[in-house]
């Protein structure tokens, strides 16, 4: 895994895979028995630049992880890490640094022992992929490492599975990040400032299989925003069966293997490579991409994602790594009748939104508050358009353009926005199934009518007045109801399987089988509250292919 430190221009090589231990590395010259008041008892590992022996202090006692190479080595990360780790010291999952320096032509690090990698930890369960459960634990730490690092100014810059350990016990539900060699200090430690941007050719930086594609395909200077793209894509290969495609065959031998990979790499879309799997994956891969080379990342939003997602995965909230893993625990019913507005930020109160669907009205009509279900109140398109009144509802599916152009161009300021509210005040005085799916169906087109796929504060009034709608009939006109049929939630109890799969996912499964209004009013509420809980708040494909179900199943259910 061919890579260069910042401060020299001579190449390293770090591999995917840490070496097993009697994979070691032959030195030129053999390591003394004692070195440094550091009795060496047994190789541990060893990388391109240096082996690492469990030694014991010869006077103390204490026993720890002695880092060894040679001081004359064409890539002396032992030197930089040297430098690096006091910034790092006191942080959970950082090693203590307790011995450093120079003897006899070695060069030496005493840090903590710690246990195995996660890359050893996988593989010794042989499986294809890990267990949702696990990843989720390794997401929290290894975010929570990285917000650590970049607190104290510094860059990993070489995530891979072979440089995140567990702790021994007691400590081994921890995750340490090792191996700095490669990481950089971003706030210039003199003025302050963020290190600067460049598009000057450099050489690569990482590792070939969790690189950004910024860092290893285009060549750009690393900063915290890689360090996050290399953990997602970490994930991602963790719980992608035989790993993301680019790492199956191996280290690449020569120039043009590695130019596939990289190719293979950058054309590797997040719905591709997270396919299957929940949506937090694809959203954090995408979220870290989306960064600016300054912008600080939202670390703890990210932690939260993951542990949400354990935990609607039946597993403990805890960001501990429990090894071996556990299987999830029975799925807790997800209570949905929380009423929407405290679970979704940005949704409205219900009287707020009577408010809102007044004033609309009002703006619209300048007429007595509509009684609700009451179809003489529809309002005749041209009058909608009509000068007169320029903030009038605006009709999704069919406004001309003749009309538009009459109207005053502050009017499309927003027409998104516009457009959404005029659903949500139209679902508001629906009353028949039928023009439920009619008003979801245009949500699905104003959503995508730009290339904003966020769900806005206006998207989710739509939501919250279609969950309304469907969850509490009696404030609208009935709906015909089939028999009533198992709940979701008890489809999921006695289907954990499919617990681990995303929620979205989840839901748009089960919005094909979705037994009566009130049951669909659950899912729209469950997708409500993801969507705005995810970063960015993007409705993702499954988004969309949820929402259409939504539209048929309401079609299909008749009034
Ligand atoms: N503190 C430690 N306690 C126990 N084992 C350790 C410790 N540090 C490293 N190891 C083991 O040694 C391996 C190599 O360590 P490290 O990555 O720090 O060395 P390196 O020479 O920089 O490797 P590379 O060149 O592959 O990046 C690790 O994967 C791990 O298995």
């Amino acid at each position: 895994m061919s890579t260069s430190h910042s401060g020299s221009d001579s190449d390293c090589y770090s591999s995917g895979y840490s070496d097993s231990d009697d994979d070691v590395v032959e030195r030129k010259k053999a390591i003394p028995r004692v070195l440094a008041n550091y009795y060496l008892e047994q190789v541990l590992g060893s990388g391109y630049s240096g082996s690492i022996y469990r030694a014991k202090h010869l006077h103390t006692g204490k026993v720890v992880a002695l880092k060894v190479q040679d001081v004359d080595h064409e890539c002396p990360t032992n030197r930089y890490e040297r430098y690096l780790y006091p910034y790092l010291q006191g942080g959970k999952g950082m090693p203590t640094l307790w011995a450093a320096g120079m003897q006899g032509g070695w060069d030496y690090l005493a840090i903590d022992l710690l246990g195995p990698s996660l890359d050893n930890l996988f593989r010794q369960t042989g499986k294809d992929t890990m267990d949702l459960g696990s990843v989720c634990s390794i997401a929290m730490q290894l975010i929570a490492r990285l917000q650590f690092m970049h607190t104290r100014g510094v860059l990993h810059r070489d995530i891979q599975l072979g440089n995140c350990v567990i702790g021994l016990p007691p400590n081994d539900k921890t995750i340490y990040m090792i191996d700095f060699g490669f990481s950089k200090q971003y706030i210039d430690p003199h003025t302050k400032r963020h290190i600067t941007d460049s598009r000057s050719k450099r050489s690569f930086i990482g590792n070939y299989w969790f690189s950004s594609v910024n860092v290893h395909c285009r060549g750009r200077v690393p900063s915290r925003r890689d360090d996050l793209e290399a953990a997602a894509l970490m994930l991602i290969h963790l719980l992608t069966p035989r790993g993301l495609t680019w790492t199956r065959n191996g280290i690449p031998k020569t120039d043009e293997a590695h130019d596939a990979l990289m190719d293979e790499k950058r054309a590797a879309r997040p719905e591709d490579l997270c396919r299957g799997l929940p949506v937090e994956f694809e959203d954090f891969l995408r979220y870290t991409r989306k960064l600016k080379f300054e912008q600080c990342p939202d670390y703890e939003t990210w932690i939260e994602n993951f542990r949400q997602l354990k935990v609607e995965s039946g597993y403990s909230p805890s960001e501990d790594l429990v090894w071996p893993p556990q299987p999830p625990q029975m799925r807790k019913p997800v209570t949905i009748h929380t009423p929407l507005r405290i679970r979704v930020p940005g949704a409205v109160h219900r009287d707020e939104m009577e408010g809102i669907l007044n004033g609309l009205t009002n703006l619209n009509l300048q007429a007595a508050r509509p009684v609700l279900g009451d179809r003489t109140n529809v309002v005749p398109r041209t009058l909608l358009l009509s000068k007169e009144k320029p903030v009038a509802t605006v009709n999704v599916s069919s406004g001309s353009e003749e009309n538009k152009s009459a109207l005053p161009q502050r009017r499309y300021a927003k027409p998104k926005a516009m457009i959404l509210l005029d659903l949500a005040k139209k679902a508001s005085t629906a009353t028949d199934n039928a023009s439920l799916a009619r008003l979801v169906k245009e949500f699905v087109k104003a959503l995508q009518m730009n290339s904003s796929r966020t769900l806005t504060k206006e998207g989710s009034q739509f939501l919250d007045v279609l969950y309304k709608q469907l969850d509490d009939p009696s404030v609208f006109i009935p709906p015909k109801r089939p028999s009533r049929g198992r709940s979701t939630i008890e489809q999921q109890q006695q289907e954990p399987a499919r617990a681990k799969f995303g929620v979205i996912a989840r839901l748009r499964y089960e919005v094909k089988s979705a037994p009566s209004n009130k049951a669909l009013g659950s899912l729209v509420s469950d997708f409500a509250k993801v969507t705005n809980k995810c970063v960015g708040r993007t409705i993702t494909k499954d988004g969309f292919v949820f929402l259409e179900g939504v539209a048929e199943r309401l079609a299909a259910l008749g009034r």
